[in-house]
This record gives C-alpha cells, structure tokens and sequence, in this order.
C-alpha cells in the first residue's frame, strides 16, 4: 500500500524567507535608484517565483519595460540573494515537529516551490531541513510550474506516492489553485504570504498554528478515503 504524501510549498510555509527575500529587493531597487517597495505590499508579491516577483516590482516604479532589463536585474537579484538565503529566514514555529511526527507515521514528504531548486536545496541545507524530503521540486524542474497541476502532480508521483493520497499545505492562492486543479485537500497556514485573503481562495482548511497540523492532515486524508 503506498505512504500518504505531504507536500510543502517552501516560501511563506516551510521557512518564513521574507526578511531575505524582501531584504534584497529593496537593496537591489535602492542600487537600481528607485524607491523602496512597502514592506506589506512586498511579501504578497512572493510566491509566483522570483522574476515574477522582480518583474512586478519594477513595474509598480515604471520600470522593467523590455525583458533584457528584467534579465538582467534578475540576475543580480540572484546573486545577491543567494548570499544572504538564509541569513535571517527561520522555519516556521512547529514545522520541525511536524515533520518529525510524519516521517515517524512512515509518511513521504515533499518539497513543491517555484524557488529555483537550486535556490530551494541551498535554503533548506542552510536550516537542515533537505533530510526530511524525498524530493524536492522547484520551478525549473519540470516543464510547467504552479499553478500548473502536473508540478504538483509530479512532485507527488516522484516522491513514490499517489496524487489520490495526499495533501499539500501552501500559503497563497498560487498552491490553492493548483492543489484544486490536481483534486488534492490543501491546508492554507495564515503565517504565510497572500495577496488574496484566504477564506477567498476556498481552500480546504485555514490553519494557525502548525501544532495542529497532524491532526489536520489525518483528517483530511481519512475523508479522501472515503470519497
Ligand atoms: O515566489 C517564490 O520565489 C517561490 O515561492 P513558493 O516557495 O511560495 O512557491
Ligand atoms: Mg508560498
């Protein structure tokens, strides 16, 4: 009988990466001699995937109007990120145990983020967090990305599991409507980053505190049993 899969989005679920991720945004825009972005504004731009993320911040300041631009302050966003990845992003509360309490239930666990999987391993190395997971996806590993199904599709089956026992936890409306499109139960935890209020986006369940994860997930997985 296959293992239940628990799949994690990474940025704003796993790890809280904000202060890094928004940290050098706003040295890059200050080296590019724009203004800062609102810090409020900033964290509801992650979670689509970094040039995205530094495609609209551009933008809100006019700028970013070819893609050689966009290229070329990604790149430097990059390196300047990868420095810094882990200098002050800390996983949430409770996270550790969780995941101790699902490898311990002989659970696989997954990783599925639209950081660059090179980016996402460095991360999770830096907390020593990459021992928990089976694989780790990011959004060039495959050919689609979130909201694409298939990337949580493919996470799932390449961890060795099955997509009709699972269940993700995400916190923006990216990871709720891929876990709705690929029919998998999603647990949205609020600690996260949304643009969208979440009662908004439907998800499955809103989660508060990642102490009442495991029972969350056992609930959820005994009504995909049965349906
Ligand atoms: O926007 C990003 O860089 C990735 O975010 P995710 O880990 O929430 O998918
Ligand atoms: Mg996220």
């Amino acid at each position: 009988m296959t293992a239940p899969t628990i799949v994690f989005d990474l940025d704003g679920t796993l790890v809280d990466t904000h202060p890094d991720l928004i940290g050098t945004l706003s040295w890059l825009l200050e080296a590019e001699g724009l203004d800062p972005v609102d810090l409020v504004q900033a964290k509801n731009l992650i979670g689509h995937g970094m040039k995205p993320m530094i495609e609209k911040a551009l933008k809100l300041q006019g700028r970013g109007s070819t893609q050689d631009e966009i290229d070329e302050v990604f790149g430097r966003y990059v390196v300047a990120y990868e420095k810094r990845i882990a200098a002050a992003s800390r996983p949430y509360p409770g996270i550790v145990a969780a995941l101790d309490h699902f490898a311990a239930e002989g659970m696989l666990l997954a990783v599925c983020t639209n950081k660059l999987h090179r980016l996402a391993v460095k991360l999770l190395d830096e907390l020593d967090l990459t021992r928990h997971f089976q694989v780790i996806t990011g959004f060039d590993t495959y050919p689609v990305r979130k909201p694409h199904p298939d990337h949580l599709i493919f996470t799932i089956r390449d961890a060795g599991g099955d997509p009709a026992k699972a269940v993700m936890i995400g916190d923006s409306e990216t990871d709720i409507r891929t876990a709705q499109a690929a029919r998998v139960p999603l647990v949205a935890y609020s600690g996260g980053y949304t643009a969208i209020p979440l009662p908004e986006l439907n998800p499955d369940v809103i989660l508060d505190d990642y102490h009442d994860l495991p029972a969350t997930v056992a609930r959820l997985l005994a009504q995909a049993a049965v349906r």
